[in-house]
C-alpha cells in the first residue's frame, strides 16, 4: 500500500547492488521477534518494536472483502492485524476440515502480509469473541460428560487432533521461518473460567511448543481478575481492559507475573458487543483515544479489539448468561473504528491521530465510505408454511425416541428441529403446556395441527395455552440461539431438555425432525419457488420471496424488515444471519455488494419468519444501518429517497 501511495519516480538500482541488497533484507535464518526484559520492549530482527495492533476476524468478514479491510487497517497506522481461528469453523466434523473460500485462513495470512502487516495468531481451542460455543465444535457435546476446557481426556485427545492439523500448516507462517506471525496466544482469559486447571494449560502449551518449536513468542491474555488461573510459566502473560479501567492498577497487577519485558494489552476495547433485546453499545472517542495514547506513551504494545467487528452471519453468534440467557445480535459492529460495512469512522481518525505521535503512519488517504444503494419497498410472496415442506427439510425422515433428545444426540449443529407429537387426549379447555427447568433450549415456536399456537423462550417465556382434539399434531418447532460463548460453567445443549407438560399430562413418543433449512433454500427455491401444495395463510414459520434487479452498479446496502417479527434471511442462497425487529436493537442486516449479482440479473431474497408477518409482506434495502433502535419504535423510511426516518409512534 505504501508503494501505492508513494510518489511515482523510476528506480533504476545499477544491477550490481541488488545482489548487496539481498544481503542486508533479514534472512529467515536471523529472523526473530523476542521480548528484550533488559529494556522492557520487543525486539524484532534485534531492533527495538512496539506493536500497535487492531483485531479483525476473517471468518465475520466474506474473503473478497478481506484486502479492503486490512488495508484500510495498514492506513490507520496499524503495524500488526490479531485474529482468532475459530476450531468449529474449520472442523465442522470430526476429522472433516474446511479451509476452504472465507475458511481459508492461509489466504487471509497471506493477504496480511500483502498489506504489510505482521499477525497475532489465538488459535484457542477457545476463543470466547462472541462466537458460537467460543469456538469449540458442537459434535464435542455428543459425549455429554466431558467438560469442556479441561484435562478431561476426552476433550484434549479432540483437541490434540485439531492442533496436530492446524499447526503445522502454521508453522511455515512464523516469523522466524520467513512467515509473518510474531506471536501466538494459548487458550484465551483461562483465568475467567471456573476450572483452573492447571494440567490443562500445561497440556497446551507443550502442545504449541511441541508443533511450533521453541523459538515462536507464546503468551496468554486475561482480565486483571484472570491473571492467576490464566497465566503459565513460560507463557509470556499479557492483560485485557477497555478505557474505563484503571490502567495503572491492571498494568501493576502484571507486573506481579512479568516484572520486566513490554507491558501488552492484548484487547483494549474500541467498542462493545451487542445482546438482542438489550441497548447498542458504544465506547465514546475522547475514552478510547485518552486511553491508547496513555498506553503508547508507557511503551506499551497494544491490541485494539475489535478494529473491524464484521457480521455474524448465518448461526455463528454465540450467547452470554448474566441472570440470563443473551444471545448476542447478528451485526458484530462493535461500534468499532471501522464500521460493519467497512467504513472508516470518525474514531478511526481520531485514533490514526493518536498512533501518528508515536509512529510512522503511512502517507496518503483513507479510502472513502464505500457506495450504498437504497431499494424498494419490495413485496415478498407466500412460499408456504415450513411444516409444507417437511420431506424436503428433513430428507431422511424423523427420528423417534419416547423423550425429546437434543440438537447434539442427533447430530444437529446449528438451526432448527421439529419435536412432533400426537395428543393422547382431546383437550377442550385452554391447558397450560411448559417444559421443565427452564428446558426449552431456545426458543419453541408451537402449532396444533399447524396453527400457530405462540412461543415458549429460555428464561422468558415459560409456558403457553392451547386446545386440542385428539390425534391432533402437536410441533413445536426449536431454534438454536447460538451456543454460549462465555461464563457457561455447563454444556449450552440445544433442544428440548426436558418433555413438555400439558396440563398434567408428560408428552411422550415424540418424532425429532432435524432440518436442513439451508439445503432448501439453495437446492429447491431458486428452481422453483416450491409452492406448497395448498398454500394456507401464514401461520407460525413461514417462508417468504421474491427476485429483484440491482438497477445501477449497486453498492452495499443494509436490510430492514419493518413490521416482521424474528427470522432468517438468505440472499443468493448465502445465509445473511438473523433478524428480530420486534425486539432490536438491530434493525437491519448489512447486505454486502459483492453478495448481489451484477446490475439486470435477479437476486432472490428468501426470510424464513417465524411468528407473525406484516400485514403488508414488504422489505426495504436503505443506504444506512440501524442498530440502536428503541424496542417500542417503528421507522418507516420515506419511499422517495433515503432520508431522516420518519419516527412513527410505537405499537
Ligand atoms: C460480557 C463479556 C463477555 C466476555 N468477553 C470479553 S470480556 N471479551 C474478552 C474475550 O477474550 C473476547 O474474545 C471477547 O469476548 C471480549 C468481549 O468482546
Amino acid at each position: 500500500p505504501e508503494s501505492a501511495m508513494a510518489p511515482k519516480k523510476p528506480l533504476c538500482l545499477p544491477s550490481l547492488l541488488l545482489p548487496l541488497l539481498t544481503l542486508l533484507l533479514p534472512q529467515a535464518d536471523t529472523r526473530s521477534f523476542v521480548v528484550d526484559r533488559d529494556h522492557n520492549r520487543f525486539l524484532l530482527d534485534g531492533a527495538p518494536f512496539r506493536y500497535v495492533s487492531g483485531s479483525l476476524h476473517y471468518f465475520r468478514v466474506p474473503r473478497v472483502l478481506w484486502a479492503d479491510r486490512l488495508f484500510k487497517m495498514r492506513m490507520s497506522g496499524l503495524n500488526v492485524v490479531q485474529f482468532y481461528v475459530p476450531w468449529n469453523y474449520h472442523e465442522p466434523e470430526p476429522g472433516v476440515y474446511n479451509f476452504n473460500g472465507s475458511r481459508d485462513l492461509f489466504a487471509f495470512l497471506q493477504e496480511a502480509t500483502l498489506a504489510n502487516l505482521l499477525v497475532i495468531l489465538r488459535p484457542g481451542p477457545y476463543i470466547c469473541a462472541e462466537w458460537e460455543m467460543g469456538g469449540l465444535p458442537a459434535w464435542l457435546l455428543r459425549k455429554p460428560k466431558i467438560h469442556l476446557r479441561t484435562s478431561d481426556p476426552d476433550f484434549l485427545a479432540a483437541v490434540d487432533s485439531w492442533f496436530k492439523v492446524l499447526l503445522p500448516r502454521i508453522y511455515p507462517w512464523l516469523y522466524h521461518n520467513g512467515g509473518n506471525i510474531i506471536s501466538i496466544q494459548v487458550e484465551n482469559e483461562y483465568g475467567s473460567y471456573r476450572a483452573c486447571d492447571v494440567s490443562y494449560m500445561r497440556h497446551l502449551a507443550g502442545l504449541f511448543r511441541s508443533l511450533l518449536g521453541d523459538k515462536i513468542l507464546l503468551f496468554t491474555t486475561d482480565g486483571p481478575e484472570g491473571l492467576k488461573c490464566g497465566s503459565l510459566q513460560g507463557l509470556y502473560t499479557t492483560v485485557d481492559f477497555g478505557p474505563a479501567d484503571n490502567m495503572t492498577k491492571i498494568f501493576g497487577l502484571l507486573r506481579k507475573y512479568e516484572p520486566r519485558g513490554p507491558l501488552v494489552n492484548s484487547e483494549y476495547y474500541t467498542g462493545w458487543l451487542d445482546y438482542w433485546g438489550q441497548n447498542h453499545s458504544t465506547r465514546s472517542i475522547p475514552a478510547v483515544t485518552k486511553g491508547l495514547e496513555k498506553m503508547l506513551k508507557l511503551g506499551a504494545s497494544v491490541n485494539m479489539y475489535m478494529f473491524h467487528g464484521g457480521t455474524n452471519f448465518g448461526y455463528w453468534n454465540g450467547a452470554d448468561e448474566k441472570g440470563r440467557f443473551l444471545p448476542i445480535t447478528t451485526s458484530y459492529d462493535y461500534d468499532a473504528p471501522i464500521s460493519e460495512a467497512g467504513d472508516p469512522t470518525p474514531k478511526l481518525f481520531a485514533i490514526r491521530n493518536v498512533i501518528s505521535k508515536f509512529q510512522e503512519v503511512p502517507l496518503g488517504p483513507l479510502p472513502p465510505p464505500s457506495p450504498k444503494m437504497t431499494l424498494g419497498p419490495l413485496t415478498l410472496h407466500l412460499d408456504g408454511n415450513l411444516l409444507d415442506f417437511l420431506d424436503f427439510l428433513c430428507p431422511q425422515g424423523p427420528i423417534h425416541s419416547v423423550l425429546p433428545m437434543t440438537f447434539e444426540a442427533v447430530n444437529q449443529v446449528h438451526g432448527y428441529m421439529l419435536y412432533r407429537t400426537y395428543l393422547t387426549d382431546t383437550v377442550s379447555e385452554p391447558t397450560q403446556l411448559w417444559v421443565p427447568n427452564n428446558g426449552v433450549h431456545d426458543r419453541a415456536y408451537v402449532m396444533v395441527d399447524g396453527v400457530f399456537q405462540g412461543v415458549l423462550e429460555r428464561n422468558m417465556k415459560h409456558n403457553l395455552f392451547l386446545m386440542g382434539k385428539i390425534g391432533a399434531t402437536l410441533d413445536v418447532l426449536l431454534e438454536n440461539m447460538g451456543r454460549l460463548s462465555f461464563g457457561s460453567n455447563s454444556s449450552d445443549f440445544k433442544g428440548l431438555l426436558q418433555p413438555p407438560i400439558l396440563g398434567q399430562t408428560v408428552l411422550t413418543q415424540w418424532l425429532m425432525f432435524p432440518l436442513k433449512v439451508d439445503n432448501l433454500v439453495k437446492e429447491w427455491f431458486p428452481i422453483q419457488p416450491l409452492k406448497s401444495s395448498h398454500p394456507q395463510t401464514p401461520s407460525g414459520p413461514t417462508f417468504y420471496s421474491t427476485t429483484f434487479p440491482i438497477l445501477n452498479s449497486g453498492g452495499d446496502t443494509f436490510l430492514f424488515l419493518p413490521g416482521w417479527t424474528k427470522g432468517q434471511v438468505w440472499i443468493n442462497g448465502f445465509n445473511l444471519g438473523r433478524y428480530w425487529t420486534k425486539r432490536g436493537p438491530q434493525q437491519t442486516l448489512y447486505v454486502p455488494r459483492p453478495l448481489l449479482f451484477p446490475r439486470g440479473a435477479h437476486n432472490r431474497i428468501t426470510l424464513l419468519e417465524l411468528e407473525n408477518v406484516p400485514p403488508q409482506p414488504q422489505i426495504q434495502f436503505l443506504d444506512r444501518p440501524i442498530l440502536n433502535s428503541t424496542k417500542h419504535r417503528t421507522y418507516i423510511y420515506s419511499l422517495s429517497s433515503a432520508s431522516e426516518p420518519m419516527e412513527l409512534s410505537g405499537h
